[in-house]
């Protein structure tokens, strides 16, 4: 069966006349906006936040040399590109409030989990908007996101958020329909890996290994584990049997994990998480 999402393409993004602004100075934005910089595709100078309720957000951002504008209002006239990433229960009074500047020469994107393109359009007054759910890696230029076009975002629109979530990791294509499961997947997903890391970390002080050490070994196995997947392309039943000698001590622990249900617990947790940006999308 061929996948219904592809990996998007990439185009340059002319750096002297362009900024990127973000509606919502949170932990999705921050980690966005260092990817993006460490990755050299745009300057700090050239992304825009505004201070909102917390001054503390701000400070993080001026940290690294984002400008800040009192209003959000401000941000948009003052950008090209425009990253709606406050949470979906309130993206929609941000985006009626600020309709009368959203016009069409600005490229809309919404972060927001289980708020569909369709709702985002009518609010916005027009369809040159984009949903991409990215993941918090971005901040480290490991994260996995996924867009989607809204109505009238054009192929050049499409290059251009390649480009902008392509610096900061992996970006795809598909359809809408699949958001909320990749959401559930991906979106979430870094939180259930940091509590697979912290777990085996507590693994190993328990077997007598120095807490320094054991988080050391749990963080840079899962590295070394996905970086396997995603370089040899072999299937990860086949990457695990070759770690598995018979008889021997990986088996033993799998032994465990599959007695504690860790499989059918991993993939509970996914379809849990499609379901509530489900629920978020018919709020
Ligand atoms: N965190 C993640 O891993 C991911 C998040 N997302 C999506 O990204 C979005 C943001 O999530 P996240 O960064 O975690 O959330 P945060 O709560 O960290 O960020 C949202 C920010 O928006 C601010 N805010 C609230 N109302 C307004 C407003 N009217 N104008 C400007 N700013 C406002 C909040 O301030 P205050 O706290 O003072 O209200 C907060 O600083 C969500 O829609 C989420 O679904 C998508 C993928 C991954
Ligand atoms: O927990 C949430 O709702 C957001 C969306 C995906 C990751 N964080």
């Amino acid at each position: 069966m061929q996948s219904e999402a592809t990996v998007a393409m990439a185009t340059p993004i002319p750096t002297d006349t362009f900024n990127l602004g973000f509606i919502g100075a949170g932990k999705m934005a921050e980690s966005i906006a260092k990817g993006v910089v460490m990755s050299g595709v745009l300057p700090a100078s050239r992304i825009r936040t505004a201070v909102y309720d917390d001054d503390s957000r701000g400070e993080v951002f001026s940290s690294f040399g984002v400008k800040l504008f009192d209003t959000n209002k401000e941000v948009v006239e003052d950008s090209n590109v425009i990253i709606f990433s406050v949470k979906p229960q309130v993206v929609k009074d941000v985006v009626l409030q600020l309709k009368p500047v959203l016009s069409k020469k600005k490229l809309l994107v919404s972060i927001a989990a289980g708020t569909n393109l369709s709702e985002l359009q009518e609010w916005a007054g027009h369809g040159r908007f984009i949903r991409v759910m990215p993941n918090t890696p971005a901040a480290v230029g490991e994260a996995a996101s996924v867009m989607s076009l809204g109505k009238t975002a054009t192929k050049e629109d499409g290059e251009l958020v390649a480009t902008l979530f392509g610096a900061i990791g992996k970006i795809w294509t598909a359809d809408e329909k699949l958001f909320d499961a990749i959401t559930g997947l991906s979106g979430s997903g870094p939180a259930y890996i940091f509590l697979a890391i912290d777990a085996m970390a507590d693994g190993g002080v328990a077997a007598g290994l120095p807490r320094d050490l054991a988080l050391g070994l749990a963080s840079q196995t899962v590295l070394g584990a996905a970086s396997m997947a995603i370089k040899t392309g072999k299937h990860p039943g086949q990457l695990k049997d070759d770690v598995a000698s018979p008889g021997g001590t990986t088996i033993a622990g799998i032994h465990e994990l599959e007695k504690g249900g860790f499989r059918g617990i991993l993939m509970n947790a996914i379809v849990a998480a499609a379901k509530r940006g489900r629920e978020l999308s018919q709020n």
